[in-house]
């Protein structure tokens, strides 16, 4: 990659970051200038109200989408500077994905799905590596098992897996307790936990669900497009509190816009 390197701590970086959808009439400003340090090692909630940015951000911070103007720097790597193919490679290599619905390949086992990057990427698996995830998430007796053959929670901890195996700088993980049970949730989360605790992980997570967002160091927290406000390592019910005025926000500005 022939990509100019910014010196940056973050993990990942958006500068006055704006998306806009449509035009005219039908025109919405998903973002209206962003900027937000995501630090290394750290597990990171963005929350908001339904409509308020965040998966629209994540999707811009993880090359998933192209901002309307504004930069987002990942791992020292401005992405607007790179073509098609080096956004591909920089996906693949630096950056891990945890969606809500796991996006597993149904064909393949466990085994198969977790090491799946690195068969893309053409990349030889670091043995070690692998078994230290593996036994992290618990997965050494289902690793024969297809996606199918496993539960939700055994399916999402695959899937975690599947993001930790390349080492990359970051993982961003939408919802990923969305389609759990609480217990199973609890599971996937204590791993996400334990992966930036004891191997320096950054992660990112999109999530609506307070108790999700209390396991993480930082929570930033969106509302029409913008950060309005963080809170370092809350508790569930300041987490609550802090949602619960922001949803009343949001009803008040629609009903004095008439939106
Ligand atoms: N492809 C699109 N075309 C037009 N408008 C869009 C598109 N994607 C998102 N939007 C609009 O941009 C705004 C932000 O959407 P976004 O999905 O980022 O919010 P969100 O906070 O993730 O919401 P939710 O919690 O409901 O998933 C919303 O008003 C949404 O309707």
């Amino acid at each position: 990659m022939t990509s100019p390197v910014v010196t940056s701590p973050a993990a990942a970086r958006a500068v006055d970051l704006t998306k806009v959808y449509g035009s005219g009439e039908s025109e919405v400003r998903a973002l209206a200038g962003v900027t937000l340090d995501l630090n290394a090692g750290e597990f990171t909630a963005i929350m908001g109200p339904s409509g308020s940015g965040k998966s629209t951000l994540m999707h811009c911070l993880a090359a998933l989408d192209t901002p309307s103007s504004g930069q987002v720097i990942v791992d020292g790597t401005e992405l607007g500077s790179l073509s098609d193919k080096d956004l591909t490679v920089l996906r693949r290599s630096r950056i891990g994905f945890i969606f809500q619905s796991f996006n597993l390949i149904p064909t393949l086992s466990a085994r198969e799905n977790i090491l799946l990057p690195l068969s893309l990427a053409g990349a030889a698996p670091d043995q070690a590596w692998f078994d230290a995830v593996v036994d992290t998430v618990g997965l050494r007796d289902r690793l024969g098992h297809r996606p199918s053959e496993m539960s939700g929670g055994q399916q999402q901890r695959v899937a975690c897996a599947r993001a930790l195996v390349s080492k990359p700088s970051i993982i961003f993980a939408d919802e990923p307790t969305g389609n759990l049970d609480s217990v199973s949730g609890a599971d996937v989360l204590a791993f996400l936990r334990r992966s930036v605790d004891e191997f320096g992980q950054t992660i990112v997570m999109v999530t609506h669900d307070a108790v999700a967002a209390s396991h993480c160091d930082r929570v930033i927290f969106l509302a029409d497009g913008a950060v309005v406000d963080e809170l370092a390592r809350p508790s569930r019910e300041e987490i609550l509190e802090h949602i619960t005025a922001l949803q009343a926000a949001a009803v008040g500005n629609r009903r004095d816009t008439g939106a």
